[in-house]
């Protein structure tokens, strides 16, 4: 199979050649960066730290999405929307990593997988998926009055909050005690606030560092309090469920696919 690599040059682009490289039942076919990005025509193992491979950063994305079976994709949502479409064209299938999607945005994603498979995840790491599914269990289980806040923190590079992880977590938070978390979200508080409502979920998001990702969904109740924490602390473990993402929509109907569904996580 072969999968190309959008966004090379970026942390995430790096480690999804290396994870590539690593994986004997895929190979690379291509890369693009940014018109203009100082990456372009660079050798793309040289880039990742590995021996060169052969193959140089390219700025025309149709061009390298046309000859891949795959695409992994974690840069900014313009870009995902773009290549998307590019990916129908071709019928390429369409792994998306990239988070801080607007909802016009996530209305032309879900859209295009209706000509394609597209897996599309805030986070690719079997731990954090794991996490999800935790999450809404114990939000079914424990009812209202135990209160939801979820917790996270990133290296001082990251540009979207709250994190794609985040809101997934708050999505499985609100699917567990069957409400919509549009309705229930509370993503900043600021001087008189008053107290809390009842059935809110709160976000609270840090930036520091070199923090890779940190998540806790935190269950406060009268008297207790459950924690359930996830510290990412190598960037492989997203590129390495991205891969196996790509390599999971080969034979696969159009759709827009979850991690979950690769995972086969319920
Ligand atoms: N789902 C998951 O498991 C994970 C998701 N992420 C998400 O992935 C995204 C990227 O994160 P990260 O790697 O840290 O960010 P970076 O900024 O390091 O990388 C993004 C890369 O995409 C490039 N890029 C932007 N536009 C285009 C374009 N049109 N064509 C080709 N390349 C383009 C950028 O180039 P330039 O800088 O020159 O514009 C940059 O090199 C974020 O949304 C992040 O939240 C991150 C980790 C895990
Ligand atoms: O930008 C990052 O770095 C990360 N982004 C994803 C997110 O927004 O949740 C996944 C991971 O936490 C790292």
């Amino acid at each position: 199979m072969k999968i190309a690599v959008m966004g090379a040059a970026g942390r995430m682009g790096r480690q999804l050649i290396t994870a590539i490289a690593a994986d004997p039942h895929v190979t690379i076919s291509g890369a693009t960066e940014t018109a203009g990005s100082p990456a372009i025509g660079r050798d793309i193992g040289e880039l990742a730290g590995l021996e060169p491979m052969g193959i140089a950063v390219s700025s025309d994305a149709a061009a390298v999405i046309a000859a891949a079976d795959a695409i992994v994709d974690f840069t900014v949502p313009k870009a995902s929307v773009e290549f998307a479409r590019l990916a129908a064209q071709s019928g390429t299938a369409h792994i998306i990593g990239t988070t801080g999607f607007d909802k016009a945005s996530e209305t032309a994603i879900a859209e295009t997988a209706t000509r394609i498979a597209i897996v599309k995840a805030g986070n690719m790491s079997l731990g954090v998926n794991l996490l999800v599914a935790l999450t809404r269990q114990v939000a079914a289980a424990l009812g209202n009055d135990f209160d939801i806040e979820i917790v996270e923190m990133h290296h001082r590079m990251k540009i979207d909050a709250p994190s794609g992880t985040a809101l997934m977590l708050g999505e499985a938070a609100a699917k567990g005690r069957k409400i919509a978390l549009d309705e229930h979200s509370v993503r900043t508080r600021d001087g008189h606030t008053g107290p809390r409502h009842a059935g809110d979920i709160g976000f609270a998001t840090l930036r520091g560092g070199t923090v890779v990702g940190d998540h806790t969904v935190i269950f406060a109740g009268e008297g207790e309090r459950l924690e359930l924490t996830h510290r990412a602390a190598d960037r492989g473990i997203f590129a390495r469920g991205a891969v196996k993402a790509a390599i999971w929509t080969q034979g696969k109907p159009p759709g827009l696919y979850a991690m979950s569904d690769v995972l086969g996580i319920s």
